[in-house]
């Protein structure tokens, strides 16, 4: 059985996420120029271009942690064009950062339990208050957990304060923590930055069996064009805060503006 306990099979369907003419500047740097595109349920679409491309930006938007100056998101149909990050995450929405945002004195298991904090129902009055219905909350969220450890294949580590793994498995953590709020919609930044093959190998198992098991629609950043091209669907190319492609990747790896810019060497044979 999969962690949500269901097995939804790898279809594509309709848009679930329609980025449009998004502009993002921060004082006089524009990080963002009219970005359009769209995502469809049950896609892996990566985002990829050089550094300072505005790759990360482009998540922090969607997720509500930026706002941008100019440009619609839509959202499962709700248009926004502001969203704090707290509401995108009671929408399902889901993230990993760059550069790894866990607890390190916790165990994996904490860290991955404090990915349920939005699906929480009582707080701690009402715990204190009705305990019984505090209690039995607790055990659901905690079976919940337990699955998501299997599906990840960290019991060995469950109880290991996260400071003390390495750097590939408090990825996977990371990884556990954002699947911990069941999302529909799960953004990965550079999941696979810092690995070794071995590591990579993993990583790209789990999030294509995400995708596959749950059926959750993924946006990813990566820089390992490799990878990019074996798991994406789709693929956006960002180059100075503007889009130079979106299509499947052997079109973005024949695109001649995509090589200049970005892939230096043509990747089409
Ligand atoms: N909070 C911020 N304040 C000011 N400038 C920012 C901020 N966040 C991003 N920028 C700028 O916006 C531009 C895009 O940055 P962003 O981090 O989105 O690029 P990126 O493609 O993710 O780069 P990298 O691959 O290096 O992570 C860069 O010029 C960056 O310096």
């Amino acid at each position: 059985m999969s962690a949500t306990g269901q097995d939804t099979g790898r279809r594509i369907g309709d848009v679930v996420l329609k980025v449009d003419n998004i502009s993002l500047s921060f004082g006089g740097v524009r990080a963002l120029t009219n970005i359009s595109f769209t995502v469809r349920e049950h896609e892996i679409l990566s985002i990829i271009g050089p550094n300072g491309a505005g790759k990360s930006s482009m998540l922090n938007v969607i997720n509500g942690f930026y706002h941008p100056q100019e440009g619609v998101i839509t959202y499962k149909g709700q248009a926004r064009s502001r969203m704090r990050p707290h509401e995108a995450a009671r929408q399902g929405i889901a993230r990993t950062f760059q550069n790894i945002a866990l607890f390190k004195g916790m165990s994996a298991l904490d860290n991955i339990m404090t990915g349920r904090n939005t699906m929480m129902k009582s707080n701690i009055f009402a715990q204190a208050l009705y305990w019984g219905l505090g209690q039995k909350e607790e055990i659901a969220h905690r079976e919940h957990v337990e699955r998501i450890i299997d599906f990840l294949e960290i019991e060995s580590i469950r109880k290991t304060p996260v400071g003390r793994l390495p750097y590939g498995l408090q990825k996977r953590v990371e990884l556990g923590r954002a699947l911990a709020a069941q999302p529909e919609l799960l953004l990965l930044d550079e999941p696979m930055a810092g690995m070794n093959v071995e590591e990579k190998e993993d990583m790209c198992r789990f999030i294509l069996d995400v995708n596959d098991e749950f059926g959750t629609t993924i946006v990813l950043i990566e820089h390992d064009m490799g990878v990019v091209m074996d798991i994406s669907d789709r693929v956006v190319v960002l180059d100075y805060g503007r889009k130079l492609a979106e299509d499947v990747p052997d079109a973005v790896r024949a695109n001649q503006e995509v090589i200049d810019a970005y892939l230096g060497v043509s990747h089409a044979a």
